[in-house]
Order: structure tokens, then sequence, then C-alpha cells
């Protein structure tokens, strides 16, 4: 399905929100508008097969329609793996749940419709947070990769997908400006990218790279790297090292 939601104008914009129309156009919305979003979840897949070991639980936190599990499902070869995924948008879980059974597997993938932030961590090899960290109130976000962090094994891995500020104001603007030019390439109109852009303000709030890692260090990881970058798009990687004091 096409994603044509901010197509028309529309007089009252509200907040964006995971409703039933984002959940039904979600993977064509997420596609034209995030560079680089399958090179990530490609490469989610190849961390899977280093990082996810026997009798471990594998966690994607804001999972949508179950892009990064599938991924990550493909590449497992290790028995008694457990994949939980999480969200909080029942018509994202619905559309996640039927999908994953289109297809055969011999690792069990669980799909909870919760808020990432009451949800129990453990015995984890391998978590995902695949742009979903930028919706959560920036004052919940350090406790959550607390969470994470406890609930990771040693040896275990974190990737963190986001949209990023950056602090040099023409840096900043130059790369907004250029994931403009990118959604314009992939059809979107000049009143789609603004009326959507409007529509994120309250509810995506970005950070910077450094307050990432300072955040990722704050919880304990001590190896922390950008491993991937698109103008204002990039992804982490976190891992917990083996001799950690915590
Ligand atoms: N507090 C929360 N608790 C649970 N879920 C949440 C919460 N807040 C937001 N979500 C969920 O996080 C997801 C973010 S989309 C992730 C893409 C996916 N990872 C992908 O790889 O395709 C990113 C984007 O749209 O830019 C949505 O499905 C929300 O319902
Ligand atoms: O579309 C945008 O401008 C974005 O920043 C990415 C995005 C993708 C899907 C849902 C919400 C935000």
């Amino acid at each position: 399905m096409k994603d044509t939601l901010f197509s028309a104008p529309i007089e009252k914009l509200g907040d964006f929100t995971f409703d039933e129309s984002v959940a039904e156009v979600f993977p064509d919305m997420i596609q034209r508008s995030v560079p680089g979003y399958s090179n990530i979840i490609t490469a989610i897949g190849m961390l899977a097969a280093r990082f996810v070991t026997p009798h471990s639980n594998v966690y994607d936190l804001g999972c949508s329609r179950g892009a990064g599990i599938l991924s990550m499902r493909r590449h497992i070869q290790v028995e008694g793996v457990q994949i939980i995924g999480v969200d909080n948008s029942a018509p994202m879980v619905e559309r996640c749940r039927h999908h994953l059974s289109a297809f055969h597997s011999t690792t069990p993938v669980e799909i909870l419709c919760d808020d990432i932030r009451c949800i129990e961590i453990k015995n984890a090899s391998m978590v995902v947070l695949n742009f979903t960290l930028q919706f959560l109130p920036p004052d919940d976000r350090l406790a959550l990769l607390q969470k994470i962090y406890q609930g990771l094994e040693p040896n275990g891995v974190l990737v963190l997908s986001e949209k990023f500020t950056f602090t040099d104001e023409h840096i900043n603007t130059l790369l907004i400006d250029l994931h403009h030019t990118f959604k314009r390439a992939n059809g979107y109109s000049e009143l789609e990218v603004s009326q959507k852009r409007t529509a994120l303000e309250n509810v995506m709030r970005t950070d910077s790279i450094a307050t990432h890692k300072q955040r990722l260090e704050q919880a304990g990881f001590s190896q922390v790297e950008l491993w991937f970058q698109c103008f204002n798009f990039g992804s982490m990687v976190a891992i917990k090292s083996n001799n950690s004091p915590l």
C-alpha cells in the first residue's frame, strides 16, 4: 500500500501517531522516508548471525510490522533462541503477527502489544531499537537503556538506529535539507514533506550523536560506535563488555 497520508491539505494537523492508517502503509512510508533503512535491516540480520547465542533472548523494541525480526530470524543458526518483539500500536502488532506467520522458521517469535518501558528484559544476547527511542519522552530514555544493559548478557549487543540532530546549525540545516531532497526523489510532494514534518514536531524529539554516545556510556556500555550514517539518519552499536562491573 502506497503512503498518501499527507498528500492532501489537512486543516487541523494533529500529532503523528501509529494508528490504523499509518500501520497499513508503514513499509512504503519507512522505505521512502528513511535513507539507509534497507541497509540497516540487512545489517541487523548480519549482527544477529554474529551475536545471538544459544538459549538466549533477542528483543526488537518498537518492532512495527516485524522487518527487523524477520531479518534476525533468517540469520539465527543456533538453537533455543526466543525472539520477543514489542510494540504498543495494536494495528502494527496485528499486521506484524500476520506477516511473521507467513514464513516458516524453527526460531519462535512472540509479539507483545505493550509499552517498551514496561516489559522485562532478561538473558538477552541482542536488543534492537530501530528508530524507536526517538519516540520516547527524552526523560525516559536513560532508564530504558539501563534496563537493556542490565538485561543483556556479557558480549551482548544493542543496535540503536535514530534520526539525529547536529549541534552545528549550518550542518543541521544541510542534512535536514538533503533528507527532504531524498523524500522528494522518492515521490513525496513539498506538501507531504512539510505536513509530516509538522505532525512529527511534538512526538519525535531527536538527539545528537554525542548525546546518544554519552547516554549509552552512562547506561553502562563501554564500547559504543556509529556504524552507519546517511544524512541525518544513522545506526549505532553498543556492546556490553564481558568484564562489566554491573
Ligand atoms: N513506548 C513505546 N512502546 C512500544 N512501542 C513504541 C513506543 N513508542 C513508539 N513505539 C513504536 O515504535 C515504532 C517506531 S517505527 C520502528 C520501525 C521498526 N523498528 C522497523 O525496523 O521497521 C519508526 C518510525 O516510524 O520512524 C512504531 O511502530 C511505534 O508504535
Ligand atoms: O518521514 C520522516 O520525515 C522521518 O523522519 C522518518 C519517519 C518514518 C516513518 C514514521 C515516522 C518518521
